[in-house]
C-alpha cells in the first residue's frame, strides 16, 4: 500500500485554513487513519462521499478505503486545488470533485459517508444524509455528538437524539482533541458512527411525528401535559386538549427528558388520530 499523503504538506501546497469558512484541516495521522475503519464492518465501500474536502487529507485515506470517491467543497479554490492534487484519481474516474455547497448540491447515489463536518452547517447535512439511510462516519462538534447519541433520561437527551435515532443508531465513536485540526478550532470534536436502522416503532406521519418531538422539547422544563398544549402551533395540532385527556395519565406526568423515542410515537399515533393535526 502506498504511503498516505502528509496532512501538513497538504495544506502548505494549498495555502488554505479559513476559520471563517468551518476550514479546520486534520492534521493527526492517527486520527485520519482509524475514521475510514468507523465504517460498519459489511458496509458497503463501492461509491464513499465526503462532505468538505478541504485539502484532501480525508479523502486520500477514503481513496485507499473504497473504489469510488465523491468529494463536495464549496470552497472554489479548493475545489480546484483537491482537483489538481488528485489529478490522477479523477482521470481514473475514482474520484470526483463537486465544488458547490453541501446543502444545495444533488449528491450522487452514494453507499456511505465519511467526513469532517463544517460545524456551523453540521446540523442540516447531517439531517440530509440521514434519511438516505446509509452508513455516516461523521465529525462534530462534541457536545453536539453527545445530544445527538444521548439515552432518555440524561442531560444531553433531547429532540436531536430522537429525530437521529429514528433513522439510525448513533454512537460516538472516538473523542478527538482540537490539537488533531489546523487551525485548532475552539471546540472539542467527536467521531459519530450512524448505522441505519428501522426504528422498533411505527409512526402515522414521519413529518409530524418530527415536528410534534421538536415541539414537546421546546418546553422540556414542564410536564408533557403542558408541553403537548403549549405548543400547537409548532406541532400543529388543531386539537391539543383532546390529546392530553385521552393519554396515558402517567406519561402525560413525565418531562420530554425522560419519554423514550416509543412513547413519544405512541403519543404521536394518538395526536394523529384524535389531535386535528
Ligand atoms: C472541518 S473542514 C474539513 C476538511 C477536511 N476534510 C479535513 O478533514 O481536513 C470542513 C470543510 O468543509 C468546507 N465547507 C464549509 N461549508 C461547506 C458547505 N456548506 N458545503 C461544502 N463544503 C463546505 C470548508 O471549506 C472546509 O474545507
Amino acid at each position: 500500500m502506498t504511503a498516505s499523503r502528509d496532512p501538513d504538506a497538504l495544506i502548505r501546497r494549498a495555502k488554505r485554513g479559513d476559520p471563517d469558512f468551518d476550514q479546520h484541516f486534520l492534521v493527526d495521522d492517527r486520527v485520519l487513519d482509524r475514521i475510514p475503519s468507523y465504517l460498519p464492518e459489511d458496509a458497503d465501500r463501492g461509491h464513499l462521499l465526503e462532505i468538505g474536502g478541504g485539502t484532501g487529507a480525508l479523502t486520500d485515506r477514503l481513496l485507499a478505503a473504497g473504489d469510488e470517491v465523491t468529494v463536495v467543497e464549496r470552497d472554489p479554490e479548493l475545489a480546484a486545488f483537491l482537483r489538481e492534487e488528485f489529478a490522477a484519481e479523477v482521470d481514473a474516474g475514482r474520484l470526483t470533485v463537486v465544488e458547490g455547497d453541501a446543502l444545495d448540491v444533488d449528491l450522487p447515489d452514494f453507499t456511505a459517508c465519511v467526513s469532517n463536518l463544517p460545524y456551523g452547517v453540521s446540523s442540516e447535512i447531517a439531517f440530509r444524509l440521514l434519511p438516505e439511510k446509509r452508513p455516516l462516519v461523521l465529525m462534530f462538534q462534541k457536545e453536539f455528538a453527545d445530544r445527538m447519541a444521548a439515552d432518555p433520561g440524561t442531560d444531553e437527551y433531547g429532540r436531536l437524539s430522537v429525530t437521529a435515532g429514528h433513522y439510525a443508531a448513533v454512537e460516538v465513536v472516538e473523542d478527538v482533541p482540537a490539537a488533531a485540526f489546523d487551525p485548532r478550532p475552539r471546540v472539542e470534536s467527536a467521531v459519530v458512527r450512524c448505522t441505519p436502522r428501522d426504528p422498533d416503532y411505527t409512526v402515522p406521519d414521519e413529518a409530524f411525528f418530527l415536528d410534534f418531538v421538536t415541539a414537546c422539547f421546546t418546553q422540556r422544563r414542564k410536564t408533557m401535559r403542558n408541553a403537548v398544549r403549549n405548543t400547537a402551533h409548532i406541532s400543529g395540532l388543531g386539537d391539543p386538549d383532546a390529546v392530553v385527556d385521552a393519554a396515558d395519565e402517567d406519561l402525560m406526568s413525565k418531562r420530554a427528558g425522560t419519554v423514550t423515542p416509543a412513547e413519544f410515537a405512541e403519543l404521536a399515533a394518538l395526536a394523529w388520530e384524535v389531535g386535528e393535526p
